[in-house]
């Protein structure tokens, strides 16, 4: 069976809303609901694919867009690949040029409407910023500065890695991050502890993940709408991951870091070459500052991870 290349939109109004439409009755996957779009045709770019499709089926003339999430799903019928975009502006009224019904829900909403099998990871990817924050060890004041003025500048998803903390120390830290931001940022923790901090995320080690991956009847480790995270170098990782039914994964290094001077970067091509057989949203992480953002995102990422390259500086 030949895949087919399908191009779909994330369209975002000034608020942050997204765009979602029905899909017709009699269409595969009909009556449910989709990011607009469709097949990209012989001859055509990418992007070139995207505008035709978005002009077709809601009269919009796209003004920027950038990759989001591209992946592959395998329907007993038909084998696609979803080439997802984030459409961030456009000129026109938008609106159901086909007779489709269409909406314009919160990111929160998505979870309400039923898609295709294919899109639980493309709702995922709409949900998450494009930028993932580790916190570097640090005293404590300083931390709580930094993160403070981290969230005030919009940093919507940041890791507590406290590696020189005890498991106490480490507990309480994350208490009092959680009781003052918790409502403005997805916080995602490290550790035994993370399960039983209420509405906190837990990013798992590659040595988690491989050992809840191996167990006999492998389950999710924390209830579907706590976000979960895991740490991946390889193909293998990316692949338990999945299985797992983990929400998105950092893939490193990918340049050289300061943090593991000792690992082997996968350099560009190769954590390319990985996130396109990858179907979770995924940040790419080891050495990356903004400057690498929109490399990132051709790469097939959802964003870059970082320490010191998304950290706020101390001035
Ligand atoms: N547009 C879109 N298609 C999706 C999504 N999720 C998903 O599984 N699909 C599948 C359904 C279809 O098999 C295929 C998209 O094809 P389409 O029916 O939209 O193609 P098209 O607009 O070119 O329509 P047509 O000319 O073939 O009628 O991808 C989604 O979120 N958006
Ligand atoms: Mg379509």
């Amino acid at each position: 069976m030949r895949r087919i290349h399908v191009m779909a939109a994330v369209i975002r109004d000034p608020q942050r809303r997204i765009l979602i439409a029905r899909r017709p009755d009699n269409a595969h996957q009909g009556g449910l609901w989709e990011f607009p779009g469709g097949k990209l045709e012989a001859d055509e770019t990418r992007l070139d694919g995207l505008r035709r499709e978005l002009k077709e089926e809601l009269g919009i003339t796209v003004i920027s867009a950038r990759p989001l999430i591209d992946l592959q799903h395998d329907y007993t019928d038909k084998q696609i690949r979803l080439d997802v975009w984030e459409v961030s502006s456009f000129s026109g009224d938008a609106h159901g040029a086909e007779g489709q019904p269409v909406r314009w829900v919160t990111e929160q909403q998505l979870n309400d409407f039923s898609f295709p099998a294919a899109n639980q990871p493309i709702v995922t990817a709409a949900q998450l910023p494009d930028r993932y924050l580790v916190t570097p060890d640090m005293d404590e004041p300083e931390l709580l500065d930094r993160i403070g003025r981290a969230v005030a500048a919009g940093m919507r998803l940041i890791q507590l890695r406290q590696t020189q903390l005890d498991d106490a120390h480490y507990r309480a830290l994350c208490e009092q991050v959680m009781a003052r931001w918790g409502d403005q940022a997805i916080f995602m923790l490290k550790g035994d502890q993370a399960p039983v901090m209420e509405g906190a995320g837990w990013h798992l080690t590659a040595a988690q993940l491989r050992e809840l991956a191996q167990q006999p009847t492998p389950v999710r480790p924390l209830s579907e709408h706590r976000w979960l995270a895991a740490s991946c170098h390889n193909a293998e990782e990316l692949q338990m991951a999945e299985a797992l039914g983990v929400d998105f994964v950092t893939l490193s290094p990918v340049l050289p870091t300061q943090t593991h001077p000792d690992a082997l970067p996968l350099g560009w091509e190769q954590a390319h070459a990985l996130l396109t057989r990858c179907r979770l949203p995924a940040y790419l992480l080891g050495g990356l500052t903004l400057a690498e953002l929109n490399t990132a995102h051709h790469a097939g990422a959802q964003g870059i991870a970082a320490i010191r390259g998304l950290w706020p500086s101390s001035q």
